[in-house]
């Protein structure tokens, strides 16, 4: 069997990226009679994992066309993919090797092959054996024609050969259906074929239970077996079983990220970051990941404040290279991302909304599959429409938004699901209400009067609302935002339910407000003059916000209530005002 024709993926892969990942092509040898009876005597054992380091463990299989792939790193952390083909079947070949580490079988993969004069259940432990089986699946062929991708050098001790061809791409990917099986992996600096566990002891022997590939096998099998009550099979795979991302750039392009060793630093990249509420973001992540840890990044040039107040570069999120060059020089682990067009400007200039919101969170989206990153990108309660319940919004209702910017973001909510569980991005987003902020000034949003009423009080004693005073919306101070927003992307994968929470703090009408401002500025005058988009926007958005979900998943819990967010920000502003003054 030839090597499949390139598909346009293909075509259009960058072959630079990784200089580690190379390509081998096996002679493929023809499967025999005898084959095919020990297989369907259930005599043969299925394909099995070969994955060699404890520390760096991938395996993932997919359906490209007519043909499926496997891959895993070897123990120098390249990535080896085998192509299964259901026409030929592998001849030894002395170039390459594979340490089998145990018999781990593949449920995608029916039948066991010779390697190297070998089969590969030979000499494996039976206690080592999972207790599941092939899993058949229409799709699945029973022969194996496996091709290898991996370095020009040997890369394990025993087992059959590979002979390898070398080249600079990596795993091609096509249309077709995937049901890959993948574990989070581990860069590896350098290739080192004993590499000291964290106590500095050396791995010689590793118990194969405890092999990250054993313990995501096991679960895969019980995602796999059918359940008792149908007899069907689990519809998804959990995210972290899936497979690769999806534009053309190396397979183990995710290697070059995070490390287990490293979690705890985070290397943080904020998109849009000069808005509302990415300078606050940026100073409340500081604190926490240390002030060079955290870059902030925008189009617009950084006030100077800013500019000395940590790392900032210059990032549009259309320029995808441009994107993905920051994500690998700084070493992002975790990436927030702020940049859009709000409602009213995105309604004022729906194009530049749609390439902004959609094709910018389509760049973000593959930059942080393909380089392992944890993404937060925040939705809104724009994102629900007049069609949703109002009051209160729960989490999972009809989405109908009729804005630009509310069909952008469930877009987002939308693509960061499929990508989770499509290719196991880490993706996280929150529903923020409209957000209040005291020292920033919002962006061209529905709920900005909010903000600006604060200033206006403070400053003339009166304000001119572009809402009518019955215009009932869910709002939030930023402090309590920002720390939902960490808090979540915190939270232990286990706990979180969905992917997409509503969060929320307390919902008020412009006159509400103003009576609250009046408790405190006794001169404060209100007049309104609405204006007819932002009014029927508002009226299309929730009234409420059900956010039960993330209090009862990851304990969300608001601080600031109305009474507490007008004093402060008065406070603020009123001393704003005091200073400017006496200046
Ligand atoms: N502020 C709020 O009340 C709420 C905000 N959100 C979301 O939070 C995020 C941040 O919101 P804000 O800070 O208020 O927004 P903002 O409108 O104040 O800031 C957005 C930033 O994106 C930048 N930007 C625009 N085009 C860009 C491009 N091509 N490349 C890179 N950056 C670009 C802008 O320069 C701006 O600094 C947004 O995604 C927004 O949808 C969600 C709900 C409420
Ligand atoms: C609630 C939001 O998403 C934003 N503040 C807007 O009004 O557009």
């Amino acid at each position: 069997m030839g090597p499949t024709a390139p598909g346009p993926a293909q075509r259009t892969r960058q072959h630079t990226e990784c200089p580690r990942t190379y390509e081998c092509r096996k002679t493929p040898s023809r499967k025999t009679v005898e084959d095919d009876s020990a297989m369907k005597k259930k005599e043969r054992m299925p394909f099995t994992g070969t994955s060699l380091n404890p520390e760096i463990i991938l395996l993932s299989e997919e359906q490209r066309l007519n043909v499926r792939f496997l891959t895993f790193p070897s123990q120098t952390g390249s990535i080896f993919s085998g192509q299964l083909h259901s026409e030929t079947s592998l001849p030894p070949a002395p170039q390459s090797k594979l340490s089998i580490i145990s018999n781990l079988t593949m449920p995608f993969v029916e039948n066991q092959k010779r390697v190297g004069g070998r089969t590969r259940e030979e000499g494996l432990s039976p206690r080592c054996r999972l207790p599941w089986q092939p899993v058949p699946s229409p799709a699945v062929k029973p022969y194996a024609d496996v091709r290898l991708l991996g370095p020009k050098k040997e890369i394990g001790a025993s087992g059959g050969g590979f002979a390898r061809r070398e080249d600079k791409g990596a795993v091609r990917r096509g249309p077709a259906g995937l049901s890959a099986l993948r574990a989070v992996s581990v860069p590896r600096a350098s290739p080192a074929p004993q590499r000291r566990s964290i106590s500095g002891r050396l791995p010689r022997k590793v118990c194969l239970r405890d092999l990250p590939v054993v313990r995501m096998l096991r679960r895969v099998a019980c995602w796999m077996q059918p359940s008792p009550a149908c007899g069907c099979r689990a519809p998804v795979l959990p995210s972290r079983f899936l497979g690769t991302s999806p534009r053309q750039i190396p397979m183990d392009a995710n290697f070059h990220s995070t490390s287990f060793l490293e979690a705890d630093q985070q290397r943080v990249l904020i998109t849009g970051g000069l808005g509302q509420l990415g300078v606050g973001l940026a100073n409340f992540l500081r604190k926490r990941f240390g002030k060079d840890n955290v870059i902030l990044s925008d189009i617009r040039k950084p006030p100077e404040h800013v500019f000395l107040s940590g790392p900032f570069i210059y990032s549009d999120i259309l320029d995808y290279k441009n994107l993905r060059e920051i994500v690998v020089n700084n070493r992002i682990t975790w990436l927030f991302h702020y940049s859009a067009l709000l409602s009213a400007v995105g309604e004022a200039n729906v194009s530049l909304a749609r390439a902004v919101n959609i094709t910018g969170l389509h760049n973000v989206l593959d930059v942080a599959a393909e380089h392992g990153l944890r993404l937060f990108v925040p939705s809104t309660i724009g994102a629900f429409g007049p069609t949703s319940p109002r009051n209160p919004t729960p989490d999972l209702c009809i989405q109908r938004p009729r804005t630009i910017y509310g069909v952008s973001k469930v877009h987002a909510e939308l693509m960061g699901e499929y990508y989770y569980y499509r290719y196991g991005l880490d993706f996280r987003c929150l529903r923020y209400p409209g957000i209040i902020s005291a020292d920033s000034q919002p962006g061209g949003g529905t709920t900005d009067y909010a903000v600006q009423i604060f200033h206006e009080a403070v400053k003339n004693g009166r304000f001119e609302c572009n809402l009518k005073p019955d215009t009932r919306l869910p709002m939030m101070y930023i402090d309590d935002c920002l720390r939902a927003t960490l808090e979540v992307m915190e939270a232990p994968a286990e706990s979180l339910s969905m992917r997409t929470y509503n969060i929320n703090a307390m919902s008020f009408t412009p006159a509400e407000l103003a009576q609250e401002v009046l408790k405190h500025v006794p001169e404060f005058q209100v007049t309104y003059n609405v204006d007819p988009v932002r009014q029927a926007i508002a009226d299309s958005w929730p009234m409420n916000f059900d956010d039960s979900n993330a209090r009862k998943d990851w304990g969300w819990k608001h601080d600031i209530d109305l009474p507490e967010l007008v004093t402060t920000m008065l406070n603020f502003h009123g001393s704003e005002n005091r200073v400017a003054q006496a200046n």
